[in-house]
């Protein structure tokens, strides 16, 4: 789906990302995950073509070099979900999510445009507050509007669809926390790819099928989860010890701090 190789990026002469390897195949949920400022939104926004690096032809993206494709078709194969969402629109929710439909109508939306940004707001629990200003919103509540967006942008039928996600978590209460994972996880049992930048190393395991670690804008791991999430492995990334068990109930992997 998608291959980045030998990735290195700089910054006011600041070094980044340093020679980062990534492949990223159909169906597969990629949690990325590692300290503050280890790298993982610039690699996120690497990948999704929001900031280039030096050399243009080391990421392809379904066999294609990324920064070759046409921007508008790129906008339905992948959406991106940002850390920092804009807090101030001055627009309905719904008219919201709409914007994830933007490259699919010129003046006016279709109907499948409104059935799309419906089932989006349905998916994500935001329907209730459709007819809402944005700006009157809590800020979990926006993050969900903005996660309908994306849902929103990617509802077509283009196969293998993909994904990114920077910390997609952030403000929800754990029920929102659990229903957003879950929908992603449903959105890869297409074939559709989602790479999402988590900081909660349990959820990492629970819900992504692969883990890759960073570490001062390096890859420090990737791998299965129970290849990535060693005790070694995570104490040297976070320089914080800890315990990998099993967790009591469903048996998965559990990280346990301190
Ligand atoms: N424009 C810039 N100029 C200088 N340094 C930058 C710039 N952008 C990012 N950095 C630095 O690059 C490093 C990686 O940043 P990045 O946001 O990718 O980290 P991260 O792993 O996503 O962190 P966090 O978990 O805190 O969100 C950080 O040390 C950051 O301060």
């Amino acid at each position: 789906m998608i291959k980045g190789q030998q990735i290195n990026y700089q910054s006011q002469k600041v070094s980044i990302l340093k020679d980062v390897e990534i492949t990223v195949g159909y169906g597969e949920f990629l949690a990325i995950v590692g300290p503050n400022g280890a790298g993982k939104s610039s690699l996120l926004n690497v990948l999704a073509n929001e900031i280039k690096t030096d050399n243009k032809k080391n990421i392809h993206f379904k066999d294609k070099i990324l920064a070759d494709w046409n921007l508008e078709e790129l906008s339905k194969h992948k959406a991106k979900f940002s850390q920092h969402n804009a807090q101030d629109i001055p627009l309905l929710v719904k008219d919201v999510v709409m914007m994830g439909r933007y490259p699919y109508f010129n003046s006016q939306p279709h109907s499948e445009d409104f059935k799309s940004v419906e089932k989006a707001m349905i998916e994500t629990d935001v329907i209730h507050f459709q007819n809402r200003e944005y700006n009157s919103l809590s800020g979990g509540e926006k993050q969900r509007v903005h996660l309908s967006r994306v849902l929103a942008q990617l509802d077509n039928d283009v196969a293998h669809r993909l994904m990114f996600l920077d910390e997609p978590l952030n403000n929800l209460d754990i029920k929102h926390q659990y229903r957003t994972l879950e929908l992603i996880k449903k959105f890869t049992e297409n074939g559709n790819t989602a790479i999402v930048v988590l900081h909660d190393l349990n959820l990492a395991a629970r819900f992504a099928n692969k883990i890759l670690l960073m570490e001062n804008g390096q890859v420090l791991s990737h791998g299965l989860p129970e290849e990535v999430f060693t005790e070694e492995t995570i104490s040297k990334a976070y320089n914080f010890p800890c315990t990998i068990c099993k967790h009591p109930v469903n048996d998965d992997t559990m990280i346990l701090f301190g």
